[in-house]
């Protein structure tokens, strides 16, 4: 058993969190004009209308959250500062109609180029160049002396979850192809690391909390799918905040250190079975089924204690327990309309067994990429959705509202006044996750170091002086 050593909190209510999603997005033209298109113009061209409002393709929106072309011509989104789940999916699910919505204007831009085409964009993780990209996870939590620990504490619980929250893929070999539980899990180099672009770690460790320095560390997990089913999503945030609420309260944590992690994350993403063991750093192996039920028995071992018993709790532990059941008993009945792997498993195999193909077939290829488009036409997990086969767990007026309004709770809700109000009004503007300024103003820059406020008096007066101007 090693203890985790938390100081105590200081001013800030424990069970409060700041939450936070990055999705890139893959990027494809599907044309039959034999000009080449690079990327990039492609990109360029989605982000036309963009451009045109936010003099920038990296602009923060309306709700509050950022937008903008990555490295790879990926165009990423970044939702607003969240302090509850809940608003953290509706965020997140209104990205991906965000991002969806440039496409029409980006296929008209094309064709007034002379290119004629349908432009598709994937909440996925890898392309068919072998390229991976991400979906990271921002957990705001408090300073400490050895963040280093205290992350590496982290990774047996990331190796092992991908067996629930993964989103399942079909990998090919060449000794051919099988489904495994995670695409992003063989593209992972590292466990920790500062740098993004030479390594890739499962927990980034720069620090960069876009809050105050002195309380505060940003825990920007890296190793995550992409994930398209709300209650995915609930699960991979939502058990990932109770493991880190017990390390930060001091609790003692049982003993799982990795021997090798990288081994142990691609042995995990590679065995349906969830049998394969993990060699662990004193020489016990266990499955990530065990590895994953004993992170499931230290939260309900809490419950009532550090973690308050809540609904949203329940619901996360029940659909934990059924995720790491359905791995167990090979069954996965009890989660195919919820855990993204099961649900994709399925649509792949019945597809599979009706052409009676081989699983590395293009169909099915096709069939996996349909199940991260974000179109509401070609996309499946839409489809799915409305047919009741894909549970939700927002109501669809909370993702139409959060494209356009920053949730209410956190400093977003300043951010997504602010800039609203700067476009309403046409005034140049700056704006970062901790600056608000108007630009060319002899104002002073406001700086917003605490993330969990929503009210201030300061951002009021800017917004007074936007509306005078
Ligand atoms: N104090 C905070 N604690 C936790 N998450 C935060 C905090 N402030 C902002 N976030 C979240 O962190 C994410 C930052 O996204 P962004 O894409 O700008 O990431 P980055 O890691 O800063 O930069 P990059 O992607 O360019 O490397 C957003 O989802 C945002 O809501
Ligand atoms: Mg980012």
């Amino acid at each position: 058993m090693i203890p985790t050593d938390i100081p105590p909190p200081l001013d800030v209510d424990p069970a409060r969190r700041i939450f936070g999603l990055e999705t890139e997005f893959g990027l494809h033209l599907d044309s039959a004009d034999s000009r080449a298109v690079t990327p990039e113009e492609v990109a360029g061209h989605l982000f036309h209308s963009v451009v045109q409002w936010g003099r920038s393709s990296n602009v923060f929106l309306p709700n509050a959250s950022r937008l903008y072309i990555d490295v790879g011509a990926h165009p990423e989104y970044a939702t607003a500062e969240c302090d509850s789940l809940t608003d953290l999916i509706a965020m997140d699910k209104a990205g991906e109609r965000i991002v969806q919505d440039l496409v029409a204007g980006g296929e008209e831009r094309l064709r007034a180029a002379g290119v004629d085409g349908q432009i598709h964009l994937y909440k996925n993780n890898t392309d068919s160049a072998g390229n991976s990209y991400g979906c990271h996870e921002n957990y705001l939590v408090r300073r400490r002396a050895d963040f280093k620990a205290f992350a590496s504490a982290l990774l047996p619980f990331l190796v092992t979850r991908q067996i629930v929250t993964g989103a399942g893929c079909i990998t090919r070999t060449p000794q051919g192809a099988h489904y495994s539980f995670s695409p992003r899990a063989d593209h992972m180099w590292e466990g920790l690391s500062s740098a993004t672009t030479r390594s890739r770690p499962m927990i980034n460790t720069r620090d960069e909390p876009h809050a105050n320095a002195e309380l505060y560390r940003r825990m920007h997990v890296i190793v995550g799918d992409s994930t398209m089913a709300e209650p995915t999503t609930l699960l991979k945030m939502g058990a990932t905040d109770l493991v880190l609420r017990i390390m930060e309260a001091r609790a003692v944590l049982p003993e799982l250190t990795l021997a090798r992690e990288m081994q142990a994350i691609r042995d995990v993403a590679h065995d349906l079975t969830g049998q394969a063991t993990v060699e662990l750093a004193d020489g016990r192996r266990l499955t990530a089924v065990e590895v994953q039920q004993t992170y499931i028995d230290l939260v309900r071992s809490h419950l009532g204690g550090v973690i308050e018993r809540t609904a949203e709790v329940d619901a996360i532990l029940d659909l934990w327990q059924r995720g790491v059941d359905a791995v167990r008993t090979q069954d996965l009945s009890g989660v195919e309309t919820e855990l993204d792997w099961a649900i994709k498993y399925r649509l792949i195999t019945r597809y599979q067994e009706r052409l009676g193909c081989a699983l590395d077939d293009a169909r099915l290829a096709r069939l996996e990429l349909a199940f991260h488009d974000v179109s509401p036409e070609r996309g499946l997990v839409a489809k799915l959705q409305a047919q009741g086969l894909v549970k939700r767990i927002v109501p669809e007026e909370a993702i139409v509202r959060a494209m356009t309004t920053a949730p209410e709770t956190t400093r977003a809700r300043l951010r997504g006044a602010f800039v609203t109000r700067a476009l309403e009004s046409g005034h140049d503007f700056t704006v970062d996750w901790v600056h608000l300024k108007i630009a060319g103003s002899s104002g002073t820059t406001v700086l917003l170091k605490d993330p969990f406020r929503s009210e201030d008096a300061r951002v009021d007066a800017l917004l007074d002086a936007l509306a005078q101007s």
